[in-house]
């Protein structure tokens, strides 16, 4: 089964959230959804959960009994513990009784909140609540999880501790979207879509972003050194890398490997300065 938009178009107020949007999430796959601030991200996700309603193209997503959702806020209730909040979200899909136990059990252990599970949800670190609301996300066991920025204000080791539950959550069939700032994850999520301004700059796999990117990347040794066409360039460590859509730097330019980062920037330049001069 393959959940996913097909053709959809969101505008609030005028404003377009999202432009033609198509994407596929297939079983037991994690799909990462990149872009910067406004870029429709949670628009997207609100979509595939039915929480806002496209204004053409359609929805295909399980009903509510098989949909996980993890929004950009918490997830969880602050004045819970930690187990009260599981039992409630697992409540809402009448699991209860020994189930409950045992899928309660499983999950803390899972996610190592065991320990914390009678601390109040407000005295979890940032980390241990984002994996308290992924839990409460996938305690009925759906089929689709649509996880809005699970990562974000998460430390480097709740990271990696998070990117372990989601990924076994996939492995064990569950189709999963999730959105992300972090493009060292969402390369490892094997599929990547990459929003810009509403539309999708381009998707497929890390292989598949990589040799649909055309063009040159060129990298200036000289910290702060003026680059020869700032609006396409960016700063990159000690260094500035700059595009060259047409794949011909000036000779003696020195040409770097574009890494996913640099390709979405410029992608994102490109689309924005499309009719510019060169
Ligand atoms: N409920 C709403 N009412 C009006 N405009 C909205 C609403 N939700 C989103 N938008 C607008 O739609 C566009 C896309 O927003 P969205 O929140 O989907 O982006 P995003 O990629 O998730 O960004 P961020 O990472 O900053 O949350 C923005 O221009 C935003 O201002």
């Amino acid at each position: 089964m393959t959940f996913g938009a097909r053709g959809v178009s969101v505008s609030f107020d005028g404003t377009t959230a999202l432009r033609d949007v198509s994407v596929d999430v297939p079983d037991a796959a994690v799909i990462a959804v990149v872009g910067g601030d406004g870029a429709g991200k949670s628009t997207l996700l609100r979509t595939l959960v039915r929480q806002v309603a496209p204004d053409s193209g359609t929805v295909d997503a399980p009903g509510k009994a098989d949909l996980g959702y993890l929004p950009a806020s918490s997830g969880s209730w602050a004045a819970l513990t930690v187990a009260q909040n599981l039992d409630f979200a697992a409540g809402a899909y009448g699991l209860a009784g020994a189930a409950l136990e045992q899928r309660r059990t499983e999950l803390l252990a899972a996610a190592d909140l065991t320990a914390a599970s009678d601390r109040l949800a407000s005295q979890l670190s940032g980390g241990m609540r984002r994996k308290l609301g992924f839990l409460m996300a996938i305690v009925h066991r759906p089929r689709l999880v649509v996880l809005d920025e699970p990562s974000t204000g998460v430390d480097p080791v709740s990271r990696i501790d998070l990117w372990r539950l989601i990924s076994e959550e996939a492995a064990s069939g569950t189709a999963v979207v999730m959105s992300t700032t972090y493009l060292d994850e969402a390369e490892r999520a094997g599929h990547l879509v990459v929003l810009d301004a509403g539309e999708v700059l381009v998707q497929g796999s890390n292989d598949d972003v990589r040799a649909s990117f055309a063009g040159a990347v060129t990298r200036s040794v000289t910290a702060g050194a003026t680059p020869v066409r700032p609006e396409w360039s960016w700063r990159r460590g000690h260094a500035r890398h700059e595009f060259w859509p047409d794949g011909e730097p000036p000779v003696g330019s020195d040409v770097v490997a574009p890494d996913l980062e640099d390709i979405v920037i410029a992608l994102s330049l490109e689309r924005r300065l499309a009719g510019v001069a060169r």
